[in-house]
């Protein structure tokens, strides 16, 4: 909209906060089920998944992969190869060029769909009233508040000469040394990213391991992995300063007394925050968390009538797809006529791109144990992928399969290892269908492969 703002006001059925992952799909299924929409966003479309995180992100993984499979064609054989060396600039022209694509078709589909798009923050006046940074107001019969999150600062000494995930998309150039800080998704995936592309990366983890949250055997294997490729990984460290040495590079010390320097980047990769501090959530009714999350019940709703929070604003899982679903179940329900429509976050497939990949979906050996105590059947394939064989480098896979009941019900799939992005799709509707170790078993495999390993378990 533009021009001078209109002190009626514009009327809607549903106005959106967030044009990312959970806004759009809410906007989008909204109009098709036939409502007037209205969707907010200050910055590009997208949010954070397409500009700054998982599709750069993946971008930049598939060039450090491509980068590893030159490596693996040297050792193979193959003659008269360059050396592996990205030209940043020309690899990120292509990679913003791609994402300039998906900018331009969620401006047709918007402009499709009739929904109206406002560029521009809002936030609300009351519980069904946005105003937008040109004053103008938005009235909507439902709000739904999509506005994400943005990564995390530690409250340190010094946190200023640090960059966050954002920042990593900006470097057209390697970015020298980097030390980097926490061992979750986004630490592992640019480490990962910053050592096959030839940047000599340290990470740095408040906590024992990487990973947490995933299999602990599987975690140490990437651990190994990481070590193999060059990356020294400093456990226990509890990042207490960084500092500009008199040399100009950086260094990090931890509570500990511990320090290490030379780096030309710090990267903080510590947990995002909920973006909710402007939003006059107060003035809406609205509750939050004490980190600031939007509560919301199991059907999205908050505490305030017909204002709904989907994606990272809430404190549910922090992935694209659940974002979208959870948005599109929402719609359905109160656009749609679909009464008991919502998302199941039970058995939600996810996947970090590391070198190797490693994924997940359903409960870990420690989460079945619990739940199921010794009714619990654990099965692992530990082999070395055909490729890695042939190369004889020494990255292994390891496939587990957590399986409860006396019927050997499949309850978790944890896979790392080449392909493990993209096996575990399939096999994730398989458990969320509750098939058991006999089904696997009944299924042929596909020889040779990685994934034939998950049916041949035993
Ligand atoms: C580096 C990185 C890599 C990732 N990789 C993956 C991956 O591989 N797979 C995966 O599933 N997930 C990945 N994620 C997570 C995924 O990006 C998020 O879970 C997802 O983007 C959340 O969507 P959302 O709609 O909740 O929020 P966002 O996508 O963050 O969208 C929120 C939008 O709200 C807007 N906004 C903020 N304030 C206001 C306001 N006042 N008014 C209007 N609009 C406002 C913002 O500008 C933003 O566009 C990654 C995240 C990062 C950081
Ligand atoms: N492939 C994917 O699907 C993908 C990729 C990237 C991000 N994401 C999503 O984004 C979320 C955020 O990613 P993330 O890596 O920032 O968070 P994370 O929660 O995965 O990991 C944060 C890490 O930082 C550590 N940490 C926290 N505070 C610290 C401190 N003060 N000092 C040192 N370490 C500290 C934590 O112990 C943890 O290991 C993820 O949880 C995930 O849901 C998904």
């Amino acid at each position: 909209m533009s021009g001078r703002p209109d002190p009626r006001g514009f009327d809607f059925d549903l106005v959106v906060l967030g044009g990312g992952s959970g806004g759009l799909a809410a906007a989008f299924r909204a109009a098709g089920h036939g409502a007037r929409v209205a969707l907010v966003e200050p910055g590009e479309l997208g949010g954070t998944c397409v500009n700054v995180g998982c599709v750069p992100k993946k971008a930049m993984w598939l060039a450090a992969q491509t980068a590893e499979r030159i490596e693996l064609a040297r050792r193979m054989g193959f003659a008269g190869l360059p050396c592996p060396e990205l030209d940043w600039r020309e690899f990120v022209t292509l990679r913003q060029h791609y994402i300039a694509n998906i900018h331009a078709s969620y401006r047709r589909r918007l402009d499709e769909a009739g929904i109206v798009s406002v560029v521009g923050r809002g936030r609300f006046e009351d519980a069904r009233t946005i105003i937008t940074d040109d004053g103008a107001r938005l009235h909507g019969d439902h709000v739904v508040i999509a506005t994400g999150a943005r990564p995390r600062r530690p409250a340190i000494p010094g946190a200023d000469l640090g960059l966050v995930s954002d920042d990593f998309f900006h470097f057209v150039a390697p970015p020298g040394r980097v030390a980097m800080i926490g061992g979750g998704y986004i630490g592992v995936e640019l480490a990962g990213v910053l050592q096959r592309l030839g940047c000599p990366v340290e990470m740095f983890m408040r906590g024992p391991c990487l990973l947490q949250g995933f299999e602990r055997d599987l975690a140490e294997h990437l651990e190994e992995d990481y070590r193999q490729a060059g990356t020294a990984l400093h456990f226990g460290f509890d990042l207490q300063a960084v500092e500009r040495s008199g040399d100009g590079k950086l260094r990090v010390s931890s509570q500990g007394g511990d320090a290490q320097g030379g780096f030309d980047q710090v990267i903080f990769a510590i947990g995002r925050e909920p973006v909710t501090a402007s939003l006059g959530l107060e003035r809406a009714g609205v509750e939050c968390d004490g980190q600031g999350h939007v509560r919301v019940d199991d059907f999205q709703d908050t505490s305030a009538d017909r204002v709904h929070a989907v994606g990272d604003v809430t404190d549910r899982i922090q992935l694209t797809p659940v974002a979208i679903a959870a948005a599109r179940r929402l719609m359905d329900r109160v656009f749609g006529g679909h009464a008991e429509a919502r998302l199941d976050y039970d058995d939600i497939p996810t996947v970090v791109f590391s070198h190797p990949p490693i994924g997940k979906v359903g409960l870990s050996e420690a989460e079945a144990r619990k739940r199921h105590g010794d009714d619990v059947h654990v099965y692992r394939s530990d082999f070395r992928a055909m490729l890695h064989a042939l190369a004889d480098v020494p990255q292994r896979s390891l496939f587990k399969l957590v399986c409860v009941g006396e019927d050997r019900r499949v309850a978790g799939i944890h896979l790392l290892g080449e392909g493990a992005d993209e096996i575990l799709q399939g096999f994730a509707v398989a458990l969320k269908k509750g098939i058991t170790l006999a089904d696997l078993h009944d299924t042929v495999a596909i020889h040779p492969t990685s994934a034939e390993e998950v049916v041949l378990m035993r």
